[in-house]
């Protein structure tokens, strides 16, 4: 294939790549304003990384090889865009209010009536006590989504409060469930069994342990009775909710349309809608709409998220720079590095093209990151003195998330060290006078590429602006590395192996092809377990001998 603007950019890589961030803004005077965009309230900064306008022009034609404008077609006409499913890939149909898909505005209206009532706290459990906590029983897309933005919005100036307390559960092990049971009351308490597919062992086993406790703390009262004043489900699997025993008053729907990391913005988003009302969620919509209108007209030279997917791409395909460290500066974000963590992972995650080829490029970078303030106490020490050169990405919010003058304060000081931290990422000591005269060890080499994100105000819009962008940039990735972002087969077979050993480590005979160190493993954990039952066992009868006192 002919890739005119792929060699292109190659020889400018060569510039690009051993040129300070200094020089560049030495030799273009408007390179601050030349490369920053804006949209509704969030601005992109790309001036820290090492491009310039020539650059990104270059990476547009490269988008045009690739076709990227028919493939934004075709994800917003409905095709099937996640080929190897054979699905498409509509959420941005769940954001868009005014055109009223008639299945979407049922759900939402039908969320809008239970969050309503909790609201009003005439939701009552069997007794008739009413619910005060609600429990999100959920894992990947439907646990990540609404945890960030459940932490990022609650409690915000301007959005609903007042309605009960929501918590998540996503681990498998019952860790975070076991001390939420310990101090929560039956009786005024609901879960949400959030699944796609309904068949996710994680969450159905916290479900289990839910129901168990329910029905032990709820003691009178028949399943059936538990279930409808106590259990709701989330999912595209009607059936499947029928099956456990979910009323179907108490089941939300969305679709196979909807990939689990896309699908915050569905009735998926009930436990956001429960912490802060469906006023602030419609806005979370709306500011995701916003940015679907954008990504669709905007010339893609202005495009937020072809730019920043395009910078993305630059560095790992050809400066090289495979990690990338996601440094929100708000606490309020403390859970956006793990949600971009699923959202880009595991839909780039990828080694094989649409059509069965292995690809030509590196893919997803390795992406983990920190709120700021943390990070610099943490791992910062690497960013500024390792040998690795990690991409940056800063989030930003210019006016504080409440309206105390102790917080003014505190949130000043978190804004100018970002802005500092920032600077010596991308210049190094090289801004300092005296830099030369630091001993080695103190020297900061700089020259690790930043972009910054800067949202006027953190709110339900600005989140819904800043969630819509980063999927559409992954999209905007998997078109021109040739990959589909909408599929993760690669964590199925892990579920399968699971489920093979499950017997094995419950005392059955191990499989007879089980590699040396798997075995190894298990009979250690046998041996220990079989010492920590015998103790229990001592411990039992010593208890038994000293008779009651
Ligand atoms: O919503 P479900 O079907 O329980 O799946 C949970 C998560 O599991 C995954 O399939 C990965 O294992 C994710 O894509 C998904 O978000």
């Amino acid at each position: 294939m002919m890739a005119p603007a792929r060699d292109a950019l190659r020889q400018r890589a060569l510039h690009f790549a051993t040129t300070p961030l200094q020089a560049l803004f030495a030799r273009e005077p408007r390179r601050a304003e030349q490369l920053r965009f804006q949209l509704d309230g969030l601005t992109l900064d790309l001036s820290k990384q090492r491009l310039d306008v020539g650059v990104l022009t270059e990476l547009v034609a490269l988008a045009g090889e690739r076709e990227l404008t028919r493939w934004v077609e075709k994800l917003f006409a409905g095709d099937p865009v996640n080929v190897s499913e054979g699905r498409a890939a509509k959420h941005w149909q769940l954001r868009d209010l005014a055109a009223r898909a008639p299945d979407v505005a049922e759900q939402l209206q039908r969320m809008e009536t239970i969050v309503e009532q909790f609201f009003q706290r005439q939701w009552c459990g069997v007794r008739g006590d009413a619910v005060e906590h609600v429990i999100n029983l959920g894992v990947g897309g439907s646990d990540l989504g609404p945890v960030m933005a459940h932490h990022a919005l609650r409690d915000l100036p301007g959005v609903r409060s007042g309605g009960v307390s929501v918590h998540f559960v996503s681990s498998m092990d019952g860790s975070q469930l076991a001390p939420l049971l310990a101090q929560l009351d039956p009786a005024r308490t609901v879960f949400v069994i959030s699944s796609k597919s309904f068949i996710t062992v994680d969450t159905l086993s916290n479900a289990r342990t839910a129901l168990a406790w329910l029905q032990q703390g709820l003691p009178g009262w028949s399943e059936g009775e538990i279930k409808q004043r106590h259990v709701f489900g989330v999912s595209a699997a009607p059936e499947r909710m029928d099956a456990w025993g979910i009323p179907a008053a108490n089941q939300l729907l969305f679709w196979d349309w909807v990939g689990g990391r896309y699908s915050v913005w569905s009735t998926i988003g009930l436990p956001i809608a429960l912490s802060v009302g469906m006023q602030a969620f419609r806005d979370f919509l709306a500011g995701g709409h916003a940015m679907d209108q954008h990504f669709r007209g905007t010339p893609l030279m202005a495009n937020l998220p072809v730019l920043l997917a395009l910078t993305s791409i630059w560095n790992i395909n050809y400066l090289d720079i495979h990690t990338r460290a996601i440094l929100p500066y708000e606490g309020r974000l403390k859970f956006w590095p793990s949600y971009l963590e699923q959202l880009e992972m595991e839909s780039n995650g990828k080694s094989v093209t649409r059509d069965g080829q292995g690809v030509a490029d590196h893919t997803c970078p390795i992406i983990w990151g920190e709120v700021g303030p943390n990070a610099q106490h943490a791992f910062y020490q690497l960013l500024h003195q390792g040998t690795h050169t990690v991409a940056c990405e800063y989030l930003l919010c210019a006016t504080p998330s409440g309206a105390s003058p102790e917080l003014q304060a505190q949130h000043d000081l978190t804004l100018a060290n970002a802005l500092a931290q920032m600077q010596l990422m991308a210049f190094g000591d090289g801004i300092l006078d005296d830099a030369d005269q630091l001993p080695p060890h103190s020297r900061y080499r700089g020259g690790q590429p930043c972009t910054t994100l800067l949202l006027d105000a953190l709110t339900p819009y600005s989140l819904g602006l800043l969630v819509a962008l980063y999927e559409h940039k992954v999209f905007v990735e998997a078109v021109m590395w040739g990959i589909n972002p909408f599929d993760q087969w690669g964590v199925e077979m892990g579920k399968q192996l699971a489920t093979r050993l499950l017997p094995a480590v419950q005392g059955a005979a191990m499989p007879a092809d089980l590699d040396g160190s798997t075995r190894a493993l298990l009979e250690q954990i046998r041996s220990l377990r079989e010492v920590s039952a015998a103790a229990d066992l001592d411990k039992g009868r010593c208890r038994r001998a000293s008779g009651p006192r």
